[in-house]
């Protein structure tokens, strides 16, 4: 059984951070980029963060374009992808935005080792797909996402995320938008932040275009080396 096609979407700084050392979000993007933005997750049939991204930036994940929305429904969908939470421990506020602002499914993947109760909590608000021990078990639950019928993922970090993701070889492109700014800070969360390759098994890419776009960069990758 096959898996979703999978992108990372993120914004850095010139420095490669996506936010402070604080977790502090940062506006990285310009008008440009964030209109694009919108326009893959209109074209997505799910979108994925980590619970960290929801703890410290508590996004809507909706598509914020009327006609783009509208264009959705008019083609038989919600007017949002499916929204997706992974959090092992069952930590999404029930007052998050992403259950509150739009439309379509949200789910929350846990683990086994989430709290029952806090998971009877989520079921009131989303469908909690519980995959894994310690840890979401993101290749199979990136398998039952495909047999749910999700072909097109975006995955909007952040950036432990965007290293599970990568290191379990689920990323097809990455579409990373370099920004002219400069956060610093040695604990500034990076695009990819995780246990990090070994110096044998150091990810490649292939450039596959580079455009500048707003007062940054727009660089996107083939990830080579995938399963
Ligand atoms: N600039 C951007 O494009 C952008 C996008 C998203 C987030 N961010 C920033 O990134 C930061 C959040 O990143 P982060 O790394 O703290 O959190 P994250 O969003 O990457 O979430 C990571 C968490 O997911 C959970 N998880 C469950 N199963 C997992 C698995 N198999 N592997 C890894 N994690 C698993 C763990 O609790 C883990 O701590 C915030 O500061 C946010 O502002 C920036
Ligand atoms: N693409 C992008 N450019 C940025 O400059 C920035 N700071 C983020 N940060 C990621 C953040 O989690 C969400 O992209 C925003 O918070 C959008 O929020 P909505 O989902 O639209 O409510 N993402």
């Amino acid at each position: 059984m096959g898996r979703p096609f999978t992108f990372i979407n993120s914004a850095m700084s010139a420095d490669g951070k996506i936010s402070t050392k604080e977790r502090k979000q940062v506006r990285i993007s310009g008008d440009v980029d964030f209109d694009r933005m919108d326009e893959l997750r209109a074209t997505s049939d799910a979108i994925m963060v980590g619970i960290g991204t929801v703890l410290a930036d508590d996004p809507s994940l909706t598509v914020k374009s009327k006609s783009r929305r509208s264009a959705r429904k008019d083609n038989g969908s919600d007017e949002g992808p499916i929204r997706i939470v992974i959090d092992s421990k069952a930590r999404t506020p029930l007052d998050a935005d992403i259950f509150i602002k739009g439309e379509g499914k949200r789910i929350i993947a846990v683990s086994g080792s989430a709290p029952e109760d806090r998971v009877k909590m989520l079921q009131q608000k989303a469908l909690v797909i519980t995959v894994g021990d310690e840890q979401v078990d993101l290749v199979a639950l990136l398998k039952e996402l495909y047999s749910m019928g999700v072909k097109r993922l975006m995955v909007e970090g952040g950036a432990t995320l965007n290293w599970a993701m990568l290191s379990n070889g689920l990323v097809d492109e990455i579409y990373s938008f370099v920004g002219n700014l400069l956060i610093g800070g040695t604990c500034a969360p990076t695009l990819v932040d995780g246990s990090g390759f070994h110096e044998d098994d150091i990810l490649k890419l292939d450039l596959m275009s580079m455009e500048k776009m707003d007062e940054g960069v727009l660089l996107k990758w083939a990830v080579l080396n995938r399963y």
